[in-house]
């Protein structure tokens, strides 16, 4: 989980593959709707949300006691808790930091459907991890291998 930008398809990835486990990016999982409204720069409410975490949540009860990594920015509470009601058992990976740095990275993106102009309304929106949820959160400084490495750290300290 994380705002746009933090690393979450970069990390999950690599993640993925230290894991040898099946890898989900949930920006495919969104209506067309949905990316046409982030690229025209409205940031998505929790209505157009429903459908891309029912999604979400399909593919993680499908996969429970698989394994398996998704990359989804899951910024508020509710939506992490839509994806705990799949049934899977979940470890939320917080992949953070500071606007600052984000917003560097996402200068050199190329090729995505999401404008940099929405980072502050997904800060806004972003619900840190409460102290009785399953996870962690990550630092994102350094190479993607770092952050990998940290993440795994905490998954099997
Ligand atoms: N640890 C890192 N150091 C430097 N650049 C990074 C790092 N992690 C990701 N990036 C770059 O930052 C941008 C955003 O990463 P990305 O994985 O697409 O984030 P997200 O999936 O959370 O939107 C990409 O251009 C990616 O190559
Ligand atoms: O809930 C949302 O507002 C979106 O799903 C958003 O959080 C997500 O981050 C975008 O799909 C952009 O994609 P990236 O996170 O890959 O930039």
């Amino acid at each position: 989980m994380g705002v746009s930008g933090s690393g979450k398809s970069t990390v999950g990835e690599l993640l993925a593959e230290r894991l040898d486990v099946a890898y989900a990016e949930a920006d495919s999982f969104h209506p067309p709707a949905n990316i046409r409204k982030m690229a025209a720069g409205t940031p998505l409410d929790d209505e157009d949300r429903r459908p891309w975490l029912d999604a979400i949540a399909r593919w993680l009860s499908e996969r429970s006691g698989q394994g398996g990594v998704v990359s989804c920015s899951a910024l508020r509470r509710r939506y992490r808790d839509r994806l705990r009601d799949s049934g899977a058992p979940l470890f939320f990976l917080h992949l953070d930091g500071s606007e600052e740095l984000i917003a560097g990275r996402l200068k050199d993106r190329k090729g995505h459907f999401m404008p940099r102009s929405l980072l502050r309304s997904q800060f806004a929106t972003l619900e840190p991890l409460e102290p009785d949820e399953h996870g962690a959160a990550v630092p994102i400084g350094g190479t993607p291998a770092e952050v990998t490495e940290r993440a795994l750290a905490v998954l099997a300290p």
